[in-house]
């Protein structure tokens, strides 16, 4: 929903429900299309953890973690704690809120003045260039910790129940975030179990991003989500219950990622491909749209404290493996990201010593 130069663009939301369905406007269509491979994908056989065995003695739960980990940079958890009613109870109100009408959307938006762009609130990317391919998604984005650094006035006040449920969800997840790390850490053998919960640093931060994907009349020329890697340390995902869309890409072949009921999927960020000098990879996905069915998803961005710099653990550097990857401050790093976003290009390549 950016802008250029004046008047207000019109929402993905808008344009799907224009009447008559017009042909999508030319800036959402992908230029190179043909290569896509945007049918025929085959369902990916990604690992279901279960959450509450990972850390049980046989080990096997942990196995599965990191065979999921190394073939495709995702897993899906189950029994992870983040009781059905709690994600029940979030998809609800971002269903909801995206219902309501366009003006009370607006009272959050994520553009001042109608052009210049803040990364928290509804709407969509920052528009940079005219020739920017845009994503058939809206979405609200909000700073979730530190709790002392939410901005609350662009949390939505209607739904009601949003605020109390987007904290809840956080607060659960958060625990299926800090478990996992602990087991990849283990899984590397560092001396410390509490490695990458460490580095996230005491105000680290995790921002939500409720991503509303409408019906498209031309699902064959426009992406939901342009292919990217999360800038993450990991994403935690909760997935449209009933619409997939969501695909992976291995060894050059789209795969889909299936939707299984009351599991999160987590996905490793480009943060952790860093610490862990490349042993997890971040995966490059995107979203798939669809000509008859809307979808949701609520993603949890966890990333370590700006200000902090990484680097790869000094004990994954030996003469065998030398450091694939320089310092970086995670600010400078995440700005680098969303850059090359825009341009439909990865950053983790730009950082290789
Ligand atoms: O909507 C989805 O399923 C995926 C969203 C995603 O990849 C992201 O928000 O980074
Ligand atoms: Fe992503």
């Amino acid at each position: 929903m950016g802008s250029i130069g004046g008047a207000r663009a019109m929402t993905v939301q808008e344009l799907a429900g224009a009447i008559g369905k017009p042909d999508v406007p030319v800036q959402y269509v992908v230029r190179e299309h043909n290569d896509q491979q945007l049918e025929a994908a085959v369902t990916a056989p990604i690992p279901v953890i279960d959450f509450s065995r990972l850390f049980e003695q046989d080990g096997g739960e942990a196995v599965k973690l990191r065979s999921g980990l190394d073939s495709w940079g995702l897993i899906l958890v189950s029994n992870h704690g983040v009781d059905a009613a709690v994600m029940h109870g979030m998809r609800a109100v971002s269903r909801e809120f995206f219902r309501q009408p366009l003006e009370e959307k607006q009272r959050y938006t994520n553009l001042i003045d109608v052009e210049q762009f803040q990364f928290e609130g509804y709407g969509n990317d920052h528009v940079r260039s005219p020739d920017q391919i845009l994503d058939w998604t809206d979405r609200i984005y909000l700073k979730v910790e530190p709790e002392d650094e939410r901005s609350i006035a662009l949390w939505p006040a209607h739904p009601e129940t949003f605020r109390d449920a987007l904290h809840e969800f956080t607060t659960k997840c958060g625990g299926v975030k800090d478990g996992l790390l602990r087991a990849m850490a283990k899984l590397l053998e560092l001396d410390d179990d509490d490695y990458f919960v460490d580095q996230l640093g005491d105000r680290a931060s995790t921002h939500a991003r409720c991503s509303y994907y409408p019906e498209c009349p031309r699902p064959e020329l426009v992406f939901g989500l342009k292919p990217h890697c999360d800038g993450t340390v990991v994403t935690v995902l909760m997935v449209d219950d009933t619409v997939g869309g969501l695909q992976v890409l291995r060894d050059g072949v789209w795969w889909d990622v299936p939707v299984v009921p009351h599991t999160l999927l987590v996905i490793i960020g480009d943060q952790t491909q860093i610490m862990s000098n490349g042993i997890f990879k971040s995966p490059v996905h995107r979203v798939l749209t669809n000509a008859k069915k809307e979808r949701i998803s609520v993603a949890l961005d966890y990333s370590v404290d700006p200000e902090r710099e990484i680097e790869p653990s000094a004990q994954l550097v030996n003469e065998e493996r030398p450091a694939l990857y320089r310092k970086v401050k995670v600010k400078d790093y995440t700005a680098a990201l969303y850059d090359h976003f825009s341009k439909g290009e990865m950053v983790i390549n730009k950082i290789h010593t």
